[in-house]
């Protein structure tokens, strides 16, 4: 199934999976779903679909999740947790192979916006991928890393000092065919090139 929705008011299913072994055997209660889902629900003004998973850090079921949730139809997924060095830390590997192209800039750029909250922000391994026409990116499993990577960081008075990287997700699923997402811009400023631009009447 596509990941494109059939007409710009379809929900638009975004996978959402929290690697965790503590949280998926239930010893403490998991925040990453619901960091994720808020944070998704603030940004976009899309309808959405959410499709959570919560797993152990077990490399092949992250694969074989990420891959049922690009079949379902999810037009983007997000991880989080289980991309540090520890050795139960296995997402980034999960995903990579289940990869059919690499987005190196936007691990890149997490670390580094990472970097303005945490000086470990380089333990981090994550990665971003396509396959077929979705995006998967890993985020840290902290669930305040999930604002700080996607939102970026504001200063005292709330203005943006760094963007987070899902100023480029927009336009990204854009140029791989998925929907076209529509952001809060209060939350965040998608990118687009002026011709990419869509208004709708
Ligand atoms: N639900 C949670 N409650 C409290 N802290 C959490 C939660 N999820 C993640 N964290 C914090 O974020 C850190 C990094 O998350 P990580 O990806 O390691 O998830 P995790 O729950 O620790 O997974 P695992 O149990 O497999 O180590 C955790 O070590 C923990 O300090
Ligand atoms: N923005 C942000 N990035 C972060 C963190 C954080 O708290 N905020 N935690 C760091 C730490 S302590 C680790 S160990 C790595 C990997 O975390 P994970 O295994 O939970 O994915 O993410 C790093 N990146």
């Amino acid at each position: 199934m596509s990941a494109s929705a059939s007409s710009p008011f379809d929900p638009i299913k975004i996978g959402i999976v929290s690697v965790s072994d503590r949280a998926s055997g239930g010893i403490y209660v998991d925040k990453g779903l619901p960091a994720l889902q808020a944070w998704l629900t603030r940004a976009l003004k899309n309808p959405l679909q959410f499709e959570p998973r919560l797993i152990p850090d077990e490399q092949a079921t992250i694969s074989a999740t990420l891959i049922e949730l690009v079949d379902a139809g999810c037009a983007l997924v997000l991880t989080t947790g289980g991309t540090g060095p520890a050795l139960r830390d296995v997402t980034p590997e999960a995903t990579l192979a289940v990869a059919h192209k690499e987005m190196p800039g936007f691990g890149e750029q997490m670390r580094r916006i990472s970097l303005q909250f945490v000086p470990t922000a380089i333990l981090s391994r994550q990665v971003a991928v396509i396959r077929n026409q979705t995006l998967i990116i890993n985020l840290p499993g902290q669930p305040k890393a999930i604002a700080e990577t996607l939102e970026g960081l504001r200063g005292g008075d709330g203005a943006l000092v760094m963007a987070g990287i899902f100023t480029a997700v927009p336009y990204c699923i854009d140029l791989i065919g998925g929907p076209y997402l529509e952001t809060d811009e209060a939350v965040c400023k998608a990118f687009r090139p002026k011709a990419a631009i869509r208004t709708f009447s």
